[in-house]
Parts: C-alpha cells; structure tokens; sequence
C-alpha cells in the first residue's frame, strides 16, 4: 500500500539530534556475529527494514538473535558452521544484504534461495556472483537477477580479484567468502571504497591486510580458515541519513541543526566536503573515536550556496547521498555537475533519472548526460509536483527536503520505503519543525 507524504515550505528548523545507527555498519555486526564463535553485542543497532531482513536471513542459517532494551546479541555459529536455511532467504529492498551473504553462503555447504521485492529483483547480481563462482559457488539456471538458488561448498579456492566496478558490496562478498578458503583471498580496487568490513573483521580476530596500490587504491587480503571470536559492536549515526536532516537545515531560512554521533569514516564523508565547497555553513563538532571509527556532531546553518563540480573520484565516498546532494544544488546559484555516477543507475532505482524527472517536475532545469548529472541551480525552487519514487527510500525523501524549501508544497507518492532505512524520518524532521505529513 502506498502512502504519499507531502513537504511544505518551512522555516526556523532547529535541534540536538542522533539519527539510526549506519545501515552499513549494522548489516555487517549480524553477519560477523553470526559468523563468530560466542556473544556479539551491538548498541546502536540500525532497526531499519533492510536491517531487520538480515537479522532473519542469519537466524535462518541458525545464528540466535535476540534483543535486550537497545541492545542486540547474537550468537554465532562459527566460520563455516552455519545450517541450511528451511526456506527462502527474503532481503526485501536490501542490495547491501543479498549481496553480503552471498559471501556467506558460498563457503557453506548448503544450498539457499534468494529472495527480495520487485526492486531488488531488477537489481544486477553478476558483479557478485562472477567472483563468487569463480571460488566454487554454483548457481541454479542461467540468470543473475533474484530471485536465486545458490549452492555453496566446504572446499572453496581463494581468490586475487580486481574490482572492474567501485563497489564495497563486491569487495565484502569476497572477503566474507575468503574467510572460509584456505589461503589468502585479495581485493583490489582503483577506487577505494567504505572500509567497514575489513575493519570489523580485524576487530573479530581475522588475519587481514590493507595496503596501497601503485597507481592509486588499495589491495584488501584476508586470511582463510579464519576463527572470528564475537566481540561488542557500537554503531554510530548514518552519515547517509544524517545528510538529509542537514541539507534541510541549510535550505530553510532560520535554520540551526546539530546532528549528534555522526560516523565520519574518510571513506563516507564525501557529502560534507562537497556541500562545504559549496559554501555550506558546517561546522564539525567533537570528534573523537569510538569502537574503531571517527564519529563527530555535525552542525548545519542555513546558508547561501553555489554550484560546483563533483569529480567522479569522490562518488564512492557519497554514492548514496547524490539525490540529496541534487536538491541542494537546484537551491544554489549556478550549475552543479556531478561526474561519474554509472552506480547510480543500478540501484533501487535508476537514480539519475528519477532525480532529473522529479527536479523537472519541480521546475528546476536538470539533465542526464551520459553518467553525469547536472543542475542549474537558481536559488530558489518552484515545486508544486508529485514525485514518482519508484520504490526507492532516498528519492523519497530527497523530494521531501526539496519541499521543506520550495514555494509550492512537493508531494512523494510512497513514502513507505522510507522505513526501509530511515525508520522515524518524518517525526525527527516534524520535531525539528518541518511541515511534513
Ligand atoms: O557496502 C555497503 O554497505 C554499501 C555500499 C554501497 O553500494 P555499492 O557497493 O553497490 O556501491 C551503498 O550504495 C550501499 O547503500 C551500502
Ligand atoms: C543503495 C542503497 O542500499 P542497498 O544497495 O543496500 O539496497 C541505499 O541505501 O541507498
């Protein structure tokens, strides 16, 4: 069932706030708990659609979830010990989670069906299961879309791969598979990308190595027959959704938001720098590290902004922040061109197109070119539209921070999946004083 929201032009948005823990970060606590021997314990735990999906498809290979308060314990199985499932494994809208435990499933000895929503069945898969198979996954029939049956094995061959795509999905299906293969199993990327699996495994006990490419990027090597031993997990608040709550407070006047706890990884900081040089006023407040990871508040000040250009280079570091990233440019003065972005095509949506269709719709002048997107920003934005999301969470509510901004109220035609990352979206924005409903 669809449920429209609708965003009016708003002012004077303030707050102190924490939004959900990072869905990178979740993702991967369940899948390393599941996969290590004794008790993970995870505070901060993202309890979002994509996360709850995998927490399922782990307690179907037979890791036991539970919840306590705030917090999530898991207790693992072992690498290499987890069971067939007895049906299905459904990840919903989630390409992080299928992808991840394609991983898993490859070096067990079990044969498992994937599963998702009609978004995530468009989605591509080959890029996971070329190297997957190539380390001994079998996989039923000839397609590469979901729904799958896969057949993992015992004896999987490691592997040296180099990543033909800028993906931290790809390079952590291998790594989760090279945990079970005797051996070294190697990454290599050109283009470095979220780091939050090989951290955490070496926070888990495994053997595991970063080193810098010649030429730029970096090689990622794991060591097979590997023992993860569960460990306490703290995950902080998702840049990713962080960005939404800031890019509202800079686009409505009187504005002053501090978003609190905020993972600041070099690898996902790409939207702060960017809006920075577009003359954002941020400031960076108390950083300090926790568990592992740089984590800060974050303070945005409404603000006059102008376009820039965003070289392809920074993408991984944002990919899932440019349709925000858009809607701050239709507010700024002058055009912004965003390079590179072929991924974003490939996601729950193609969202070059629905970005470009909406800001259209919303009267401000935007065009795909090749893999590029570019706004012409005129400081201000008409709106008065219905937006087409095509079952995607971060088009949704990109659209609805556009209408805290606009003249003319903007309308989203489904805003349900928003719950698929950002549960309680609409009632931090509400209490900040944003007219969203
Ligand atoms: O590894 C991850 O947790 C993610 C990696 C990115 O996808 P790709 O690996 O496809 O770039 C990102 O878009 C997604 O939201 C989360
Ligand atoms: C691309 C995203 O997620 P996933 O690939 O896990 O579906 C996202 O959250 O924007």
């Amino acid at each position: 069932m669809s449920q429209p929201l609708t965003a009016r032009r708003s002012e004077g948005l303030t707050g102190r706030l924490k939004v959900p823990g990072d869905k990178s970060i979740s993702h991967r606590a369940l899948i390393l708990g599941a996969l290590a021997t004794g008790r993970t314990q995870i505070s901060g735990l993202l309890e979002a659609e994509d996360i709850l999906a995998t927490a399922r498809a782990v307690a179907a290979l037979g890791a036991d979830v539970s919840k306590d308060g705030d917090r999530y314990t898991v207790i693992g199985r072992g690498v290499g010990g987890l069971k067939q499932p007895d049906g299905p494994l459904d990840f919903g809208n989630s390409g992080t989670g299928a992808r991840l435990m394609m991983g898993v499933v490859a070096g067990h000895a079990m044969t498992a069906e994937f599963t998702g929503d009609e978004s995530l069945c468009r989605r591509p898969m080959a890029r996971v299961l070329t190297p997957l198979q190539e380390m001994g996954l079998e996989v039923e029939g000839e397609g590469t879309t979901l729904p799958l049956t896969l057949r993992g094995t015992q004896d999987l061959i490691p592997l040296r791969y180099e990543l033909p795509v800028a993906s931290a999905q790809v390079k952590s299906a291998i790594l989760l598979a090279g945990l079970h293969a005797p051996g070294r199993t190697s990454v290599i990327e050109t283009m470095p990308t979220r780091d939050h699996t090989e951290r955490m495994l070496r926070y888990f006990g495994a053997e595991i190595s970063v080193e810098d490419r010649e030429g730029g990027g970096k090689i990622v090597t794991v060591c097979g027959d590997a023992e993860l031993t569960g460990a306490s997990v703290y995950v902080p608040s998702d840049p990713s959704s962080a960005a939404f709550l800031l890019a509202a407070a800079l686009i409505t006047p009187n504005s002053d938001v501090t978003v609190e706890g905020v993972l600041m990884s070099p690898t996902r900081t790409g939207f702060l720098d960017t809006v920075q040089e577009m003359g954002a006023d941020i400031e960076i407040l108390d950083q300090h590290e926790a568990s592992g990871e740089t984590i800060a508040n974050v303070r945005a000040r409404t603000s006059s902004l102008k376009g820039v250009t965003v070289p392809a280079d920074r993408a991984p570091s944002m990919i899932d922040e440019y349709p925000v990233l858009a809607m701050l440019a239709a507010f700024a003065e002058g055009e912004t061109r965003m390079e590179g972005l072929a991924e974003l095509k490939l996601k729950e949506s193609d969202r070059l197109a629905a970005t470009a269709a909406g800001l259209s719709a919303c009267g401000v002048e935007a065009e795909v070119d090749g893999d590029n997107l570019i706004v012409q920003g005129a400081g201000a934005v008409e709106g008065g539209a219905m937006i087409t999301t095509h079952m995607d969470h971060r088009i949704a509510m990109s659209f609805l921070i556009l209408g805290l901004g606009a003249a003319e109220p903007v309308t989203v035609d489904d805003g349900s999946m928003i719950a698929t990352s950002f549960p309680g979206f609409v009632e931090l924005l509400s209490g900040m004083g944003a007219e969203i409903s």
